[in-house]
C-alpha cells in the first residue's frame, strides 16, 4: 500500500525529470546478478527502450519467453541545486515484480505490475554527480499472485510461464520512470467529491500531508478559463461553486483544482491536477451521472501494440479513442488490469466513462493455462491467504490512483472469478467489506460474470452494486449454425434475471466472435468477418428486448497478443479492429447502432 500516488508535476517547490529511454538490460537465467554485483551496473548488457515490453523486440524464442530474473539498469545525474529535498524515482509500472537498487544500495521491493510506487532515494544518491539505478525484476506467475497463473520449469531447464488468463505475459518496465525532488514539507494526497444542489456543485475536499507542524492550506478552484470560482482553507473544507459546468459523458469540462501549502506564511509546497464536477449513483436498473441515465457503449481493451507490447504508448492510446469516438462509444473497461494513468486523463478530456478493472484475473481453474482447465475450485487453494493480502493491497493503490478522475464510473475488483462453489463466498465476503471505505467518493463496485457464473449458478451475486456479464453463445457454445440455440440459451437466463427481485443494472462487459480480417463467406461461417457482424447483430437484439441492460461492451475493440494455443491465430482476434487498428466489417455496422441509439 503506497504511501504517496501524486502524478508527478514540476513547479516552484516539485521537480520532475523523465528517465525513459534507453537503459541496460540482461536476464538473469542463473539468478545469482545480486551475487556478481549487478546491484551497482550491469556487465556485459544490451539496450532495451523504456517504455516497453522486453519481449517482442528479440528474434530468439528463449529470450521472447524468458521467465525469470531479470534487470535494469541507468545511471542519471542528481544536480547540487536539488539537495535539501526528498529524491525520489516514480515507477509507472514494473511487471511483475521488482527490487530497486540506487548506488548498490536496496531501496525498496514492490509486487503487483500495473501500479505506480515511489522509490525514496535520498539517503543513496549523490548530488551533484552520476548515480545508478538498479532493477532486478521478475515476470513468473503464481496462483498467490495477480494475474493467477503457473510457473513451470521444462526439462531444458528453462522456465516458462502458463497463465490462468488469456493475454500474453508482457513484461518490463511497461510504463514510464520519473525522477522527482519534492519538499521534505508536502502535500502528499488529495480527494475532491462533488454533491450538486440548487444548481450549486458542493466539493467536499480533503488534503493529506507529510509533517503538517506549522503549516497552514489554501485550496482554489479555477475553471477551464484559469478563472477563480472558490476558495477555501484547511485540509478539509468545502468548495462552492455558483453554476457549475457539469463534467458530461462526452462533454466533458474540468477545473484546476490548486492546493499552497505556507509554513509561517510563507509558501513551501503546491500542487495542482484537473478534477470534474460529477455525481454517479446506480439507481434500481440505471446507472445515472449528474441524475441523468447513461447507457454505457464500449469495449473490453488490452494495452497492447505491435513492438513495445504491454507499454504504454501515447500514440495508440490516441488513435484508440479516435476509434472509440468514430464508433460512438462512451466508456470502456480496463480490462484485466489497471491501464497507465495517462489514459484516464485521456478519458477525463474526452467524457469517457471507466471501469477501473485490478488485475484479479485466472481465479478461475477452468481457465487454467487458458482452457487446459484443472479440475477444482480456485478459492479452495491453499494459496488464498496470501492472494488475499496482494489483491486487497492492489485494489487500495488503485483506488487511491485513481479516485480524482471523473471518468472513473466503478471498481471492478474481479475478472471472472470461480463463483460458482461456496468456498468463493467467504472471500468475497472479505474482499467487498474491506474495500467498502476506500472510496471517497464510493463509487459502485462489481466484477465479471463468467459463462459459468449465472444466474442460477452464481453464489456471489449479492456483492456487486451493479453486473458485469460475460457471455460467448455464439462463439464458446452453440456457435455456427447453432447459434440460434445459443440465442435461445441467452434469453432464458435474461427472463430469469428479469423475474427475480433483483433491481440492479446489468452491463454486458464481454461477447464476440474471433474473426479473421479479410475472411469473407457467403453465407457466414465462423472466423468469417461475416459471422462477427452476424453475432453482434443478435446481441443487439437481446439486449434491446430488457430494459435492465443498461450497457453493451463488445470483446474486444482491437486483436491481441496471447499464449501460444490451438484456439489461438497468433493471439486473439475478436477484435473489432485489427491490432494495428484497421476496422473489420463488424465495425461499420455496430457504429451505426450506436449512432442510432
Ligand atoms: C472465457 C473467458 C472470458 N473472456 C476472458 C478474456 O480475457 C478472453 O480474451 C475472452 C476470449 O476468450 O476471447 C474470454
Amino acid at each position: 500500500m503506497e504511501k504517496e500516488l501524486l502524478y508527478p508535476i514540476t513547479n516552484d517547490y516539485r521537480f520532475d525529470q523523465s528517465l525513459d529511454g534507453m537503459w541496460d538490460f540482461k536476464f538473469d537465467s542463473r539468478a545469482n546478478g545480486l551475487v556478481e554485483g549487478w546491484q551497482n551496473g550491469l556487465p556485459n548488457s544490451i539496450k532495451m527502450p523504456v517504455p516497453a515490453s522486453f519481449n517482442d523486440f528479440f528474434t530468439d524464442k528463449d529470450s521472447r519467453e524468458y521467465t525469470g530474473d531479470f534487470w535494469y539498469s541507468k545511471r542519471f545525474f542528481v544536480p547540487s541545486m536539488l539537495e535539501n529535498r526528498t529524491i525520489a524515482i516514480r515507477f509507472g509500472a514494473a511487471t511483475h515484480r521488482v527490487v530497486v537498487y540506487v548506488n548498490g544500495i536496496e531501496i525498496r521491493q514492490h509486487e503487483g505490475g500495473f501500479l505506480p510506487f515511489q522509490a525514496d532515494v535520498t539517503n543513496a544518491i549523490r548530488f551533484g554527480e552520476e548515480n545508478v539505478v538498479s532493477l532486478k525484476l521478475n515476470n513468473e506467475l503464481s496462483r498467490e499472485t495477480l494475474p493467477a497463473g503457473d510457473t513451470i520449469t521444462l526439462k531444458n531447464g528453462k522456465k516458462m510461464v502458463k497463465p490462468f488468463f488469456d493475454f500474453y505475459n508482457y513484461s518490463g518496465l511497461n510504463r514510464s520512470v520519473h525522477l522527482v525532488a519534492l519538499p521534505t514539507q508536502r502535500i502528499t494526497d488529495f480527494t475532491a467529491v462533488t454533491k450538486l444542489e440548487n444548481g450549486k456543485a458542493y466539493v467536499d475536499y480533503t488534503v493529506a500531508l507529510l509533517n503538517q507542524t506549522d503549516t497552514k492550506i489554501s485550496v482554489e478552484l479555477a475553471d477551464d478559463t484559469g478563472k477563480t470560482v472558490a476558495k477555501s482553507e484547511g485540509d478539509t473544507g468545502t468548495l462552492v461553486v455558483n453554476q457549475p459546468v457539469l463534467w458530461q459523458v462526452r462533454d466533458a469540462h474540468l477545473y484546476r483544482m490548486s492546493i499552497k501549502l505556507f509554513k509561517q506564511d510563507q509558501e513551501i509546497d503546491e500542487y495542482s491536477d484537473l478534477i470534474g464536477l460529477r455525481t454517479i449513483e446506480i439507481k434500481g436498473h440505471q446507472i445515472l451521472v449528474n441524475d441523468k441515465p447513461v447507457y454505457l457503449k464500449g469495449f473490453g481493451r488490452h494495452e497492447d501494440s505491435i513492438y513495445a507490447g504491454r507499454a504504454y504508448d501515447r500514440n495508440v492510446e490516441k488513435r484508440d479513442y479516435e476509434l472509440m469516438k468514430w464508433m460512438g462509444a462512451n466508456s470502456f473497461r480496463t480490462s484485466h488490469y489497471p491501464y497507465d494513468e495517462e489514459a484516464y486523463r485521456f478519458a477525463d478530456r474526452e467524457g469517457f466513462l471507466i471501469i477501473d478493472e485490478v488485475p484479479a484475473v485466472g481465479f478461475k481453474m477452468a481457465a487454467a493455462s487458458f482452457l487446459g482447465g484443472l479440475d477444482q475450485s480456485f478459492f479452495d487453494g491453499d494459496w488464498i491467504e496470501q492472494l488475499y493480502e496482494k489483491h486487497l493491497d492492489q485494489i487500495v493503490d488503485l483506488i487511491k490512483r485513481d479516485k480524482n478522475h471523473p471518468s472513473v464510473l466503478a471498481w471492478s475488483l474481479f475478472n471472472e472469478p470461480d463463483t460458482s462453489t461456496d468456498s468463493a463466498v467467504p472471500y468475497f465476503k472479505k474482499i467487498f467489506n474491506a474495500t467498502a471505505n476506500l472510496d471517497p467518493e464510493k463509487r459502485p463496485r462489481t466484477f465479471t460474470l463468467s459463462e459459468d457464473d449465472t444466474f442460477e449458478t452464481s453464489k456471489c451475486k449479492q456483492f456487486p452494486d451493479f453486473y458485469l456479464l460475460n457471455r460467448y453463445p455464439g462463439w464458446y457454445h452453440k456457435w455456427g449454425y447453432e447459434i440460434s440455440e445459443g440465442e435461445a440459451d441467452l434469453r432464458q437466463e435474461m427472463d430469469q434475471w428479469q423475474a427475480s427481485d433483483i433491481e440492479k443494472p446489468i452491463v454486458f462487459s464481454e461477447y464476440g466472435a474471433d474473426t479473421e480480417p479479410g475472411m469473407h463467406k457467403l453465407p457466414s461461417v465462423m472466423w468469417s468477418e461475416e459471422y462477427q457482424v452476424e453475432l453482434l447483430e443478435m446481441f443487439g437484439r437481446v439486449f434491446d428486448d430488457y430494459d435492465f441492460i443498461q450497457g453493451e461492451q463488445p470483446w474486444n475493440l482491437a486483436d491481441f497478443q496471447t499464449v501460444e494455443g490451438n484456439m489461438r491465430v497468433n493471439g486473439n482476434k475478436k477484435g473489432l479492429f485489427t491490432r494495428d487498428r484497421q476496422p473489420k466489417e463488424a465495425a461499420f455496422g455496430l457504429r451505426q447502432r450506436w449512432q442510432n441509439m
